[in-house]
């Protein structure tokens, strides 16, 4: 378990977008951690001119970067002798069918035996390539229920309140489980140092997970097929009684039978999660109107391959899958990712 190599904890971001820049800023605000983010397409113009922040829980941020700026790309630290990273927290959107894989990403950047992995992402079984990867590394579990995009490059705009259940994946490595949740509460101080965020310990980070998938495995991909919010779904005439709850019930009937006892009424729960009058657009809706990659792997295909497993039919979640993947296909070839044969005669 990592114990912070200077005063503050030495904190990596991978992915500074919508998630990730609320992490970083809850992070330094607490004064607990020093944070280095690792940015992609919003890098230029964050590095010049930071970000302009406009969040429920912090207020009005202008031209803020995090104490230890931001990087192009995830630095090597044995390469450049480096301190060791304490933690590494993950929140880009994870796509395993694109490369390189998240692991494979943050490799260069983690310590074995010393650096936490804090993967604040979607979706399940996420930590099994974590696992293959890092054999001896803590790897713990941040379910998100913030609503926070990037609206323009560097301008991210949180205007629903950070909600992070944190809890510790279970290291199949490791016989005691006491340094993995020693782990999850040593974070939870840091991030929730500031109190201007709601960091609850989840003592079954699985059960979280696939409690949210109900949500994210269903919802999600359909207000990114139908390019509805999640108020107009509700609206929609018969859809949530003709799909959206039919699958649903698939997942929860997925989730029962790998153990996971779900509260009979999280249906509901989850179909009138967000007020109406929000208009919520989950991740999915907001990549899709974006035209970037969906998650459709570890919020889809993951649910689905384990209802295989255990031999529940998932008719309704098999169609969501097939149509999510024709979309990232789609996606794919735009970005020259894949290319078709040429047509005949041009
Ligand atoms: N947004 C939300 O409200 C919620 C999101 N979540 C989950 O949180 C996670 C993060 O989502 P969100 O913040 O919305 O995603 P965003 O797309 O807003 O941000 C992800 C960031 O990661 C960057 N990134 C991707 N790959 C790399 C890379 N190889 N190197 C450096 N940066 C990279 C992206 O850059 P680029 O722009 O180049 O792609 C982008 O800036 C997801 O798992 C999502 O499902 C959970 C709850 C709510
Ligand atoms: C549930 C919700 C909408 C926000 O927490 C989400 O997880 C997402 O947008 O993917």
């Amino acid at each position: 378990m990592a114990s912070p190599t200077t005063e503050k904890a030495n904190i990596l971001l991978i992915g500074g977008g919508g998630v990730g820049t609320i992490v970083a800023l809850n992070i330094e605000t607490g004064g607990l951690g020093a944070v280095t983010s690792v940015l992609r397409s919003n890098f230029n113009v964050v590095n010049q001119q930071g970000y302009t922040i406009h969040s429920v829980d912090h207020g009005e941020v202008p031209s803020w970067k995090p104490t230890k700026g931001v990087l192009g790309s995830v630095p090597d630290v044995t390469k450049e002798s480096l301190p060791p990273f304490d933690y590494v927290i993950t929140t880009t959107k994870n796509c395993p069918d694109v490369p390189p894989t998240l692991p494979e990403l943050i490799a260069p950047a983690v310590t074995p035996g010393h650096t936490v992995i804090v993967m604040i992402q979607n979706g399940v079984n996420i930590e099994r390539p974590m696992f293959e990867k890092f054999p001896k590394n803590i790897v713990l579990s941040g379910v998100s229920m913030i609503g926070s995009h990037e609206r323009g490059t560097g301008v991210i705009v949180h205007d629903d309140p950070d909600i992070l259940y944190l809890g510790a994946f279970r290291n199949p490595n490791f016989t005691d489980s006491k340094p993995e949740v020693a782990a999850a509460h040593a974070f939870i101080k840091l991030y929730g140092a500031a109190g201007k965020t709601n960091v609850q310990f989840s003592d079954d980070v699985q059960w979280a997970r696939w409690r949210k998938i109900i949500f994210n495995g269903v919802l999600n991909p359909i207000c990114a097929i139908t390019n509805l919010d999640s108020s107009r779904v509700r609206l929609a005439d018969s859809l949530v009684e003709g799909l959206v709850r039919p699958a649903m019930t698939e997942v929860f009937e997925v989730a029962s039978k790998l153990g996971y006892q779900l509260p009979e009424d999280i249906i509901d729960t989850m179909i009138n999660l967000d007020p109406m009058d929000m208009y919520l657009e989950p991740s999915m809706l907001c990549d899709f109107r974006k035209g970037n990659l969906m998650e459709v792997e570890i919020l889809v295909g993951e649910p689905l391959r384990e209802a295989e497993k255990v031999g529940v039919p998932t008719p309704n979640l098999k169609v969501i899958y097939e149509l999510c993947k024709a979309i990232q296909w789609r996606t794919k070839e735009t970005k020259g990712l894949i290319t078709v044969p040429p047509k005949r005669g041009a």
